[in-house]
C-alpha cells in the first residue's frame, strides 16, 4: 500500500526507512558510472540488485529511482501534489524559466490547456495537409543520398513544430533565422557537460556524430578549448530566438492578425482577471514546445525505419494496409497510432530498444525529477524531502513481467492491451504529453508516404545503440532512399546500384 508521511518525525515511530541502494562516492555520487555506460544496463542492475524501489546519488543530488508502475503513478497521479517537477539549472536557462514543464499548479494548468487546444484533434485537422507537403518534400530531398536517419527525422519534427507553433503562413526568412538558431542551442541541450574522457559529452565533441555541423572538422583538442566559447555561442542563440519570437509577435499585432496556431492561443489568452501572458511567458513556451517535439518524435521515428526494414514481412503488411486507410489521413485526425497500419502491427512506441519519454528524466525536456515537498512514503519507503524522485519508464517497459521478451521487437504484443501503468510512452497525470495526437499523426503519415513510395537500405552494420540521449540507432542509421511505383520493390526502380 502507498502511504505518505506529512513528518519526518513519525518516521522512526512508523518505522520506515530509506530505500536501499548505494550513494555511490561524496558529492559526484554514481553519476560518472551512469554517463559511462549504457543507462540500460546501469538501471537493470540496480533494478537487479535492489528491487523496484531504490536510492542513488546522481548529478549532485539524492534520488529514489521507481521502477513499479504503482510507485510510478504515486508520483505522477495519485500523490503529484506531493512533488515539484525540476530540471538541471543549465535545460531551464535553455529552454526558458516559464516553460509549462516547469510549474505545478494554475500557471501550469492555463498554459497546458493552451497548449493541449492547439494539439487537439480538431486543431490538427486542418494541419494534415501542411504536414503532408513536409513530409514528402523530406523524403524527396532524401532520394539517391546516404542520410543520417535520425537527422532527417529532426528536420522533419522540426519543420511540423514550426507549423503547429506559427501555422502554415510563416515568412521563410524568420523559418530559416529560427532553424539555424535553435540548432545551436539544441547541440548543447542534451549532452552532460563535462570534460571527464570518457563521458558521452567528451566523446561527443572529440567525435562529432554530426555530418552536417561545421563544427566536427575541428580537431578535438581544438574543441575542448573552444567549449566556452560554444557555451556563449549557445547563449547568444538563445537571445536571438527570443528575439525572433518577439518580432513575430509584433508584427502580428501591428497587422492586427489573429490566429488559431499555437503562438495565437498563446497571444490571445486572457486569464480570470483579464490579463495576458507576457512575452517571455510566451516565448519560454514556444521554445519549450519546440523541444518537446523534437527528438522524442525524431527517434521514434529513426526505430519505425529500422524496424520496418529489418522486417519485410511487416512491411509488406502496412504497404497493404495502407491505401484503404489512405482516405482516413486526410479526412480525420483523431487517427491512433495502430488505426492506420492494422491493431495486428501497432508500434511500441519508444521502441524495443528504449524509451524515448523516459530518457527526458535525466537529459531532455519534461523531466520527470522531482522534488518530495515533503516526507513521503512509497510502498513502505521514506523519500526525504527535497530529495529527487524518477519514476523508470524504461525499466518498467522492460519488465519481463510485464512484457514477455521485452528487447524483442514485436509489434503483435499489442494485440492485448498492457496491464494499466505498465505502458506509458507519452507518461502520465498532469504533465502527461499534450502532444501525443500530433506525434502520432506525423509518424502515421509519414509511414504512409513510405511504404507506398519508397524503399530504403540501411548502410553499414546497425546492430548498437547511441543515447542522444534518446536512443537510437548508431550512428543515427545512415540510410539510402529510393523511389519505387505502386510501393512495390518489382514494380518500381529497384534498388540503385552503389
Ligand atoms: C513520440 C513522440 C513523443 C513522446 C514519446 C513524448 C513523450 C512525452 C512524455 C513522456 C512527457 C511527460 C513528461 C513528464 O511527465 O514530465 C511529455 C510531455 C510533454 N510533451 Fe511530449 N512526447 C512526444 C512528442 C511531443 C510533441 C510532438 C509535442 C508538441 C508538439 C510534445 C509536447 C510536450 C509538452 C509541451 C510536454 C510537457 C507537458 C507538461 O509539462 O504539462 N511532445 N512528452
Amino acid at each position: 500500500t502507498l502511504l505518505f508521511l506529512k513528518k519526518r518525525k513519525r518516521k522512526s515511530q512508523d518505522g520506515y526507512k530509506l530505500p536501499p541502494g548505494s550513494m555511490g562516492w561524496p558529492y559526484v555520487g554514481e553519476t560518472l558510472q551512469l554517463y559511462s555506460e549504457d543507462p540500460n544496463v546501469f538501471f537493470a542492475s540496480k533494478q537487479k540488485r535492489y528491487g523496484e524501489i531504490f536510492k542513488t546519488h546522481l548529478l549532485g543530488y539524492p534520488c529514489v529511482m521507481l521502477a513499479s508502475p504503482e510507485a510510478a503513478r504515486f508520483v505522477l497521479v495519485t500523490q503529484a501534489h506531493l512533488f515539484k517537477p525540476t530540471y538541471p539549472r543549465s535545460k531551464e536557462r535553455m529552454i526558458g524559466p516559464r516553460a509549462l514543464f516547469f510549474h505545478q499548479g494554475d500557471y501550469h494548468m492555463r498554459l497546458r490547456k493552451l497548449v493541449q487546444g492547439s494539439l487537439s484533434p480538431d486543431a490538427l485537422r486542418g494541419r494534415v495537409r501542411d504536414i503532408e507537403r513536409i513530409v514528402i518534400s523530406m523524403l524527396e530531398s532524401w532520394v539517391g543520398q546516404e542520410v543520417r536517419t535520425f537527422h532527417a527525422m529532426k528536420k522533419l519534427s522540426f519543420d511540423v513544430g514550426i507549423l503547429t507553433i506559427f501555422g502554415g503562413r510563416l515568412d521563410e526568412r524568420y523559418k530559416v533565422e529560427l532553424k539555424r538558431n535553435y540548432f545551436i542551442v539544441d547541440k548543447g541541450y542534451n549532452s552532460f557537460p563535462t570534460y571527464i574522457p570518457g563521458t558521452p559529452y567528451h566523446k561527443a565533441i572529440q567525435v562529432s556524430k554530426d555530418s552536417d555541423r561545421p563544427a566536427s572538422s575541428l580537431p578535438a583538442s581544438l574543441l575542448l578549448y573552444l567549449q566556452p566559447v560554444l557555451v556563449l555561442f549557445r547563449v547568444k542563440a538563445r537571445k536571438r530566438l527570443r528575439g525572433i519570437l518577439s518580432e513575430i509577435m509584433k508584427e502580428r499585432r501591428t497587422k492586427g492578425v489573429t490566429e488559431n496556431d499555437l503562438l495565437g492561443c498563446l497571444m490571445d489568452s486572457r486569464d480570470e482577471r483579464g490579463e495576458h501572458l507576457n512575452d517571455d511567458q510566451i516565448a519560454d513556451n514556444i521554445i519549450g514546445v519546440l523541444f518537446a517535439a523534437q527528438d522524442t518524435t525524431a527517434s521514434v521515428m529513426t526505430w519505425v525505419l529500422k524496424f520496418l526494414h529489418d522486417h519485410p514481412k511487416l512491411l509488406e503488411s502496412v504497404r497493404v494496409r495502407t491505401p484503404k486507410h489512405r482516405v482516413m489521413i486526410s479526412s480525420r485526425t483523431n487517427l491512433l497510432a495502430g488505426t492506420l497500419i492494422g491493431p495486428r502491427h501497432r508500434f511500441h512506441v519508444g521502441g524495443a530498444n528504449g524509451d524515448p519519454g523516459e530518457q527526458r528524466v535525466w537529459k531532455s525536456t519534461p523531466d520527470m525529477g522531482a522534488n518530495a515537498k515533503h516526507g513521503s512514503n512509497s510502498q513502505g519507503y521514506l523519500i526525504p524531502k527535497g530529495w529527487k524522485v524518477m519514476p523508470l519508464f524504461r525499466n518498467i517497459h522492460h519488465n519481463p513481467e510485464f512484457f514477455r521478451e521485452p528487447r524483442v521487437f514485436d509489434p503483435s504484443r499489442f494485440e492485448v492491451a498492457p496491464k494499466p501503468n505498465t505502458f506509458l510512452p507519452f507518461g502520465n497525470g498532469v504533465h502527461a504529453c499534450p502532444g501525443n495526437e500530433l506525434a502520432k499523426l506525423e509518424m502515421l503519415i509519414l509511414i504512409h508516404h513510405l511504404v507506398t513510395k519508397y524503399r530504403w537500405e540501411i548502410v553499414g552494420h546497425q546492430g548498437e545503440v547511441e543515447y542522444c540521449p534518446f536512443p537510437v540507432p548508431k550512428h543515427g542509421l545512415p540510410a539510402k532512399l529510393w523511389r519505387v511505383a505502386g510501393g512495390s520493390e518489382e514494380a518500381g526502380q529497384g534498388r540503385p546500384r552503389a
